[in-house]
């Protein structure tokens, strides 16, 4: 398992550059989506996709925002779809692009936490449920972006970036924390 590390390559961004990843997005059809961590205290909570988009690699839950639900409305269902819990207290922490070579579509995956939910996790038919020390997350086995901004997250704060993949490996990108979520959610233009 990886080791957290403070100083991210990609954690050098400044607002300029922000705006050059979204110049090269621009124009390009956005999927909105969603991304649910549920950290307690020194653990998180993380699933095993097994099926589809990401299948094999731990993450934390979400999916794609439905007609008629806000961001957050769907971040709630898919956790309770995928993991059978109710976050009680989530809150946005940043949004991520992601662009994978070769694909028109870029992915716009909003992150939120929680800390308080009800229920007991459990699994579903698309997701594992399991309870991970801070310091022993499956870097190893995640999306290869997690490992820089998960420590941003862990340690309260707000995020956005950029990412480029050649299939699951990152061929450039730009991550920045920001003092607020406001300001991570309007890193990008026009935001749902
Ligand atoms: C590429 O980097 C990514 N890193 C991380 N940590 N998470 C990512 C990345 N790219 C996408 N994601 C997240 C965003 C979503 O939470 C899921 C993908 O959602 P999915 O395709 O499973 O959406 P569903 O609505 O559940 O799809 P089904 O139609 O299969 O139910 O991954």
């Amino acid at each position: 398992m990886a080791a957290v590390t403070s100083a991210s390559p990609f954690a050098r961004a400044s607002p300029k550059m922000i705006d050059a990843a979204a110049a090269a997005a621009s124009g390009r059809p956005l999927k909105l989506l969603t991304l649910l961590l549920v950290v307690q205290g020194d653990r998180v909570l993380l699933g095993m996709k097994k099926r589809g988009f990401g299948m094999g690699k731990y993450n934390g839950y979400g999916g794609k925002v439905e007609a008629g639900e806000t961001v957050l409305e769907g971040a709630l269902r898919e956790l309770h779809e995928e993991a059978g819990i109710k976050a009680t207290d989530a809150t946005p922490r940043g949004r991520m692009l992601f662009e994978f070579r070769g694909e028109e579509t870029v992915m716009d995956v909003r992150v939120f936490s929680a800390s308080a939910f009800e229920g007991e996790p459990t699994e579903s038919e698309e997701m594992t449920t399991e309870w991970f020390g801070v310091d022993k997350l499956p870097f190893d086995r995640m999306w290869a972006d997690d490992r820089h901004w998960f420590p941003i997250l862990l340690d309260g704060g707000f995020f956005r970036g950029y990412f480029e993949f050649e299939k699951d490996k990152i061929v450039d990108g730009v991550l920045e924390r920001t003092a607020d979520a406001d300001t991570a959610l309007k890193a990008f233009g026009a935001s749902k």
